[in-house]
């Protein structure tokens, strides 16, 4: 979703944009590294990885580095400023730039594939709706790995640690817009309901009185039980991004003397640095600052913490000599660990852009045509319509009990608090390129309990090429269903009586979709990605041949190195995934400190 589309162009926000002080206490280049006995080393300074070396360096004692392939999100105008979000990939110093292979069920289309490359990792580039998930897509987890420490209530500590519930910029008043009883308020990561009211609103909310069956008010969806429609919680203070970096790494944290972090620099490969009692140890790190650059090593004391994200871990993983043995000998990887399931089991969420002619004038592409009083607002007063991300309202939503694709698939869905797909309900247009005149509305549907899976896999020996990434989009019958039924669901949604003489029309090929072969021509050519991809580093059972990670997140086999990112969730939860992420590591710190006895 790319609004710099309907911009007047990227240069016009960097100018009016104020300088940033930018910090001191990031090494640019490995030979400024102080000489240290690291205990741990973390690579990826992302949603995960940021919260693991911060909490880790609460105990002075402990010396961590913490290695990061992207810049600092310093003086990135476009990772503060909450709406211009969609403009933070692809094409940017902050994005792997990644795309995808050909996807079968689509075309045959390779779909952008942004990942956060920089400081915060994605969430420095994420639109910053938070969700927890629901009640059984933890219990889930708690189940596959057969620990219940991932369960919904034993997490719920982790949950409040996280979240400091902060008003929104606007003041407006928030009774009903959430439970204020399941929120923690002197975490880590301010949350916040929208601070600028858009010319939808009231019309979404009187939609969940007139359908009131099929699209209920849900009041705080992250209660556990997130069906219905109801107000988007995002990751923004006082009209401001907040990120793993901007919090976790905030200066009192990054003054800590036993933090260094490198930026700019790209792990290779870990490097197997002995043999314990059998068992191949990996505690070295292997890193570069450029693909022709020297290679340095380092090797941790105590554990290397792997937190490169759903792509940059089993990528690593997988030029380590740590996967399924025959397909790293054919690429000339001398296979060290046999662990077939690296890189295996990707579950992604397919998002789809539906779009409305508006009679309006009050909508996203009026403050896209005249973007500096926007600007100027925003600059002034941190006020005004760039402080929120581009959705005040989402929904979630299952397909019925009877719906005849049960006939052929059992539920993937955790459960029946679970939903099948989501509504993200925006006042105009976000991916298509904005016409020079009319006003419109959207609503964005995904498919949150995919059966698909894809995979990420090297496509060379040489770790700076990209992986082959392939989320297998839509592969199964069971997603197409879904998507199909989320499309019409959404112009359900638009036929209740409020909207009338509001939607004039569909546009961008949603108008051919009235038979069911239109509507499957138009999903197959427009679905992308809502960014949500995990499963490469799966956790199952400990002891289980298959799966990567064990409940408590050390790699199988291996003595040494854990994984602490979003790719050891084995199933994609019904969720935004930054608070899942979050959450993880708020856990896979205190397990590591139990270990340690730290
Ligand atoms: C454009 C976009 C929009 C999104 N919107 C939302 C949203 O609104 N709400 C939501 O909840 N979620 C959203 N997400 C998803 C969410 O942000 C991510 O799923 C989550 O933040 C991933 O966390 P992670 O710790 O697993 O990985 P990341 O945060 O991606 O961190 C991985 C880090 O490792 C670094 N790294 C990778 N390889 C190497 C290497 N070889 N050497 C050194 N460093 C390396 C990366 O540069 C990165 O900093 C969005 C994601 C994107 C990309």
């Amino acid at each position: 979703m790319r609004l710099y589309n309907i911009v007047t162009g990227r240069g016009f926000w960097q100018v009016a944009f104020f300088a940033f002080q930018v910090k001191g206490a990031i090494f640019q280049s490995a030979k400024d590294l102080p000489t240290v006995d690291y205990d741990f080393i973390v690579i990826g300074g992302g949603n995960a990885g940021n919260v693991v070396v911060n909490r880790l360096t609460e105990n002075p004692k402990i010396n961590v580095l913490l290695i990061e392939a992207g810049p600092s999100n310093e003086g990135f105008t476009d990772a503060v400023i909450p709406f211009l979000c969609t403009m933070t990939a692809p094409d940017t110093a902050m994005d792997w730039n990644f795309t995808t292979t050909p996807q079968t069920a689509l075309n045959g289309r390779e779909i952008i594939y942004p990942r956060g490359h920089v400081l915060g990792g994605s969430t420095s580039i994420n639109y910053m709706a938070h969700l927890r998930g629901t009640t059984s897509d933890w219990n889930r987890y708690a189940s596959i790995t057969g620990d219940n420490g991932w369960s919904w209530d034993s997490l719920q500590p982790y949950f409040r640690k996280l979240e400091r519930w902060t008003p929104p910029v606007d003041g407006h008043n928030t009774t009903g817009q959430f439970d204020p009883t399941i929120h923690g308020t002197d975490g880590m990561l301010p949350i916040s309901l929208p601070g600028f009211s858009q010319s939808i609103d009231d019309r979404i909310i009187e939609t969940t009185k007139q359908l009131s069956n099929e699209f209920p008010f849900n009041e705080d969806m992250n209660s556990g039980n997130h069906l219905g429609i109801g107000w988007v919680q995002a990751s923004i203070n006082k009209g401001r991004r907040s990120s793993s970096a901007t919090e976790y790494l905030s200066d009192q944290f990054i003054k800590r003397p036993n933090l260094h972090i490198i930026v700019n620099t790209r792990v290779t490969r870990l490097v197997k640095t002995s043999v314990q009692r059998g068992i191949p140890v990996f505690t070295t790190v292997e890193f570069t600052q450029s693909t022709d650059g020297p290679r340095s090593h380092l090797t941790a004391k105590k554990e290397i913490i792997l937190s490169a994200g759903t792509v940059g871990t089993p990528h690593i993983l997988l030029h380590s000599g740590i996967g399924d043995f025959s397909s790293l000998s054919k690429l000339g990887i001398a296979p060290l660990v046999n662990l077939p399931d690296v890189g295996k089991n990707l579950s992604d969420h397919p998002l789809l852009e539906n779009s409305w002619l508006a009679n309006s004038t009050n909508t996203f592409e009026a403050v896209a045509r005249s973007p500096a009083m926007a600007m100027a607002e925003w600059n002034a007063t941190q006020q005004g319509p760039l402080v929120d991300t581009v959705v005040n309202h989402l929904g979630w939503l299952r397909l019925p009990d009877n719906a005849t694709i049960f006939e052929k698939f059992d539920d993937p869905s955790s459960g029946a608090n679970t939903a099948h797909f989501e509504f993200l309900i925006s006042n105009g247009l976000l991916s298509a390129s904005i016409p020079s005149t009319g006003n419109f509305m959207s609503i964005t549907t995904g498919v949150v309990s995919p059966v698909s899976r894809g995979s990420v896999t090297l496509a060379t020996s040489n770790p700076f090429d990209s992986p082959l990434i392939d989320p297998g989009y839509l592969t199964s019958e069971f997603d197409l269903f879904t998507m199909k039924s989320a499309v019409r669901s959404a112009q359900r949604f638009l036929s209740a009586p409020i909207w009338n003489g509001y939607i004039i029309a569909p546009v961008n090929g949603l108008e051919n979709t009235t038979t069911d072969a239109g509507l499957e021509a138009y999903i197959r050519a427009n679905t992308v990605t809502i960014f949500h991809p995990v499963g490469t580093a799966a956790m199952s059972p400990r002891g289980s041949s298959h799966g990567v990670v064990d409940p408590d997140l050390l790699v199988k086999g291996v003595v040494g190195l854990r994984v602490v990112d979003l790719s050891v969730l084995p199933i994609v939860p019904a969720a935004h995934t930054q608070a899942p992420a979050y959450i993880i590591a708020e856990r896979a710190s205190d397990i590591i400190k139990a270990a340690w006895k730290l």
